[in-house]
């Protein structure tokens, strides 16, 4: 296993795009690699091995070094501030954080409260604008939270928008884009120097070319 590179990819809606994105630069990975139920998956040919994680772990294999590389979203990148490099944006999954809730709704101002999956993001952005609110950490559906009066905001992904409209809530702040990145270790990318370059020219080149297109 010493020469193999080891990728933490995240299981859910990012994998699929990641592995187009790879195969695309040249990769070969076997068919059944999208409908596998492994969490391991070596593809000898290519010298890689695959780790399936939650998207929200993959900066932490990668921080503690049992992956080399890892897929993961900004939003996650900014929730958990591991200490990790970020050597590529790939342009998938595009989306945006922002704050939602109610329309024509004022936060309360007493003990403002706002659910989310995202506690540390949110808490530093309300932190910016001043304003003192209480976190409630949920881990999904958090369009909920308004509805059912659990929370006065939201902080929370949109992408096509759908889930607010069909939840009667309305955007109030957009917070910060969102796409994937490619991460690294930092001692990985010292030790691999190599191989990780020649992957990230790869997908570099792929990158420019579906983004001219
Ligand atoms: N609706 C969306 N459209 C596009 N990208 C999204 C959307 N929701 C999330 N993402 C991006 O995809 C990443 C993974 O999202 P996904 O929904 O697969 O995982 P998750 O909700 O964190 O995981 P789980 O539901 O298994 O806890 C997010 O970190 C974000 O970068
Ligand atoms: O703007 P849209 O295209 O509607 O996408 C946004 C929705 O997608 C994500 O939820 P996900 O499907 O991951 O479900 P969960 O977080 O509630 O589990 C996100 O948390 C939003 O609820």
């Amino acid at each position: 296993m010493q020469d193999f590179i080891t990728i933490a990819m995240p299981k859910g809606r990012i994998f699929e795009e990641a592995a187009d994105l790879l195969r695309e630069a040249g990769y070969r990975l076997p068919p059944e690699f999208e409908d596998s139920r492994k969490l391991i998956i070596d593809v000898e040919e290519e010298r890689f091995r695959f780790i399936l994680a939650k998207p929200m772990d993959v900066p932490t294999y990668v921080e503690h070094g049992v992956a080399d590389l890892g897929i993961a979203g900004k939003d996650v990148m900014l929730e958990e501030e591991r200490d990790v490099y970020e050597l590529l944006d790939l342009k998938i999954s595009e989306c945006y954080l922002a704050v939602a809730g109610l329309p024509n709704t004022k936060m309360n101002d007493v003990a403002p409260k706002v659910a989310t999956k995202y506690p540390n993001v949110a808490a530093a952005y309300f932190r910016e604008q001043g304003e003192q609110v209480e976190i409630i950490k949920l881990n999904g559906s958090i369009e909920l939270a308004p509805i059912i009066g659990l929370s006065d905001r939201i902080v929370d992904i949109v992408s096509t928008g759908r889930t607010l409209v069909e939840n009667g809530l309305v955007e109030y702040e957009r917070i910060v884009d969102i796409t994937s990145r490619l991460i690294v270790n930092p001692v990985s990318y010292r030790m691999k120097d190599e191989r990780i370059s020649d992957l990230v020219d790869r997908l570099t080149e792929v990158i420019k070319g579906s983004v001219s297109r």
